[in-house]
């Protein structure tokens, strides 16, 4: 069995991508040390850079996932900025932002950064499309889940099963995958 160590300290985004890679016939290993974080407007190059980063600190193959939340009416904040929105602000600061917004479109984005020691990193995006939601709904998932609404069903509605099926992870997990092989 392929084994790949994952850096991150989110437990979230931990199970849904063993659940996901386990399914593919790959181990995933936790490692979380963590990477420094570029500041940029696009989530690529913070991934590109974290994985090369924790592939010459740890001295083997590592995967990274930066993701956010793009919304619309608010020219794509938090978008980089997720992590520390949702931690310094968190959900209902969001929706408050969004009170009067009639345009409620947002992406999810995951960016999944690859690097072999010594060679250069590869990234790749999955996006999944939705609204944002009048209130929170559901408490499966983690972060924005419970705001972010898919069909009608929140991504904190619909369980890890279902929301690993459609997910922004899901999108750009196959797409790493596909080059693995
Ligand atoms: O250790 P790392 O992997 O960096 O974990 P993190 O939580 O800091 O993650 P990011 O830097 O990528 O910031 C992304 C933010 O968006 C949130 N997020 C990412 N993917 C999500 C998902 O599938 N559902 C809900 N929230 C998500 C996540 O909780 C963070 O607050
Ligand atoms: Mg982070």
């Amino acid at each position: 069995m392929r084994k790949i160590v994952f850096v991150t300290r989110n437990k979230g985004k931990l199970r849904e991508a063993m659940d996901i890679l386990t399914s593919k016939g790959i181990e995933v290993i936790q490692n979380s040390d963590g990477y420094p974080e570029l500041q940029e407007d696009e989530l690529e190059p913070i991934a590109a850079y974290g994985a090369s980063w924790a592939a010459g600190k740890l001295g083997m193959p590592v995967m990274v996932d930066d993701s956010g939340l793009f919304i619309k009416a608010l020219n794509g904040f938090p978008g980089p900025y997720s992590a520390f929105v949702e931690e310094h602000l968190g959900n209902g600061r969001v929706l408050k932002l969004m009170e009067d917004e009639k345009d409620r479109t947002a992406v999810f984005r995951s960016v999944i950064g690859y690097c072999e020691p010594g060679k250069e990193p590869v990234v790749f995006t999955g996006t999944v499309e939705g609204t944002i939601a009048l209130e929170e709904r559901g408490t499966g998932g983690f972060g924005y889940d419970p705001i972010f609404d898919y069909n009608g069903k929140t991504f904190g509605e619909l369980g890890d099963e279902e929301k690993n099926k459609v997910s922004h992870r899901r999108r750009a997990l196959d797409k790493f995958c596909e080059w693995l092989d």
